[in-house]
């Protein structure tokens, strides 16, 4: 599930819920469509901060629903709809972001980490691509060799790393909700940030060719 509440600023914020790791169980999927749709629909709402119950942003795919049929919302078309919002979402991860966690905080405008937070793309060690997704915008966002680097190895990177890399914003050792609520506020009204364009690979004796 996914909690909405209404916070100082005119910001909605959405917890996801689902213990231990607020891993994105059908459940899950279907409360991000749901809150998101109704703070896009409040005209008082002019921000997003996203964020996961019990100080855990979010643990990836629920691996327990992996033993049946998919069902309910994909991840893809989720994630997608929280880039096209015309508010800014902000991001607020602390313990995890892993896997479809990580590609959910991809897909948000901006991305606040705690200090102590972990962040990566393990579905290699699963035998899975990350294809919520994270094989677009993360190259997008720090380039393709680091990309490839996370993707391939499915390291985990701290939160230090993860700034230096380009893939959060800021890093905080205090309460990641707050510093994202004000960003949101700094951000709200202002046109929703896009990630920068894939790069042109160039190949010998061949003409430019861009990635998409
Ligand atoms: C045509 C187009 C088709 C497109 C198809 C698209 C499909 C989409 C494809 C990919 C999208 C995304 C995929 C994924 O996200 S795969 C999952 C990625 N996540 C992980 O691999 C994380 C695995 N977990 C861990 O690394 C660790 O558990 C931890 C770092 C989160 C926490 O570590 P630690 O503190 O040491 O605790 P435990 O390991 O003991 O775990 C605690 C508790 O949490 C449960 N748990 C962990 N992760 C998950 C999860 N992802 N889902 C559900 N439950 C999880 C774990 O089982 C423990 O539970 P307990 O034993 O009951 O306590």
């Amino acid at each position: 599930m996914a909690r909405y509440t209404r916070i100082p600023g005119s910001l909605a914020l959405i917890t996801l819920t689902n213990p231990p790791v607020n891993a994105l169980s059908v459940a899950v999927r279907q409360g991000i469509i749901d809150t998101m749709s109704r703070a896009l629909s409040d005209p008082e709402v002019k921000g997003v901060v996203l964020c996961g119950e019990n100080r855990k942003f979010c643990g990836g795919a629920d691996i327990r629903e992996f033993a049946g049929p998919m069902k309910g919302p994909h991840l893809v078309p989720t994630f997608d709809s929280i880039e096209a919002a015309e508010k800014p979402v902000v991001a607020a991860i602390e313990g995890v972001a892993l896997g479809g966690g990580l590609e959910l905080a991809l897909a948000c405008h901006y991305r606040i980490a705690h200090v102590k937070a972990r962040l990566g793309l393990p579905e290699v060690t699963l035998g899975l691509l990350p294809a919520a997704g994270g094989t677009q915008r993360l190259p997008r966002l720090i380039g393709v060799p680091a990309a490839l680097d996370l993707i391939t190895t499915g390291r985990h990177v701290s939160a230090q790393e993860a700034l230096k890399l380009g893939i959060v914003d800021r890093v905080t050792d205090g309460d990641a909700r707050e510093v994202a609520a004000e960003l949101a506020r700094s951000v709200s009204g202002q046109a929703s940030r896009t990630l920068p364009p894939l790069p042109v690979l160039r190949v010998a004796h061949l003409s430019p060719f861009r990635l998409n």
